[in-house]
């Protein structure tokens, strides 16, 4: 098999890994969504951080155990947080400033 050819089938596993990541991000999305729907109904906020603090020990991990960076695992967790509380921000009819403020600094705010 040629260079060339070696690198497009790479590129092309690439595209598709990708696929995969971005469908199992909306799929992860559509669950906080549904999480939202819980907390509106109990009234409990966007931000839990015991919660917040055990999916971040398992992006460290799973990045232990397959000898990823751990700042990268770190980055991608914040990444990820962050926007599925900003989803869960949004879905809300009425939210109030303690949540947002929560979702962009990623620290709770004193209530
Ligand atoms: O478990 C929840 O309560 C969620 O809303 C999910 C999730 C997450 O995306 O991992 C989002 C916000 C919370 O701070 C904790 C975890």
């Amino acid at each position: 098999m040629t260079d060339a050819c070696s690198l497009k089938q790479f590129r092309t596993e690439i595209d598709s890994i990708d696929r995969s990541l971005i469908e199992f991000l909306a799929k992860r999305f559509e669950l906080s969504l549904e999480i939202a729907m819980v907390k509106q109904k109990t009234d409990a906020p966007v931000f839990q951080p015991n919660r917040a603090l055990e999916v971040k020990q398992h992006y460290l991990a799973m990045a232990r155990s397959l000898g990823l960076d751990s700042e990268f695992a770190l980055n991608l967790y914040k990444l990820i947080h962050d926007e599925s509380c900003r989803v869960q921000v949004r879905s809300k009819t009425r939210f109030t400033n303690v949540d947002r403020d929560r979702t962009t600094t990623g620290q709770p705010e004193l209530i």
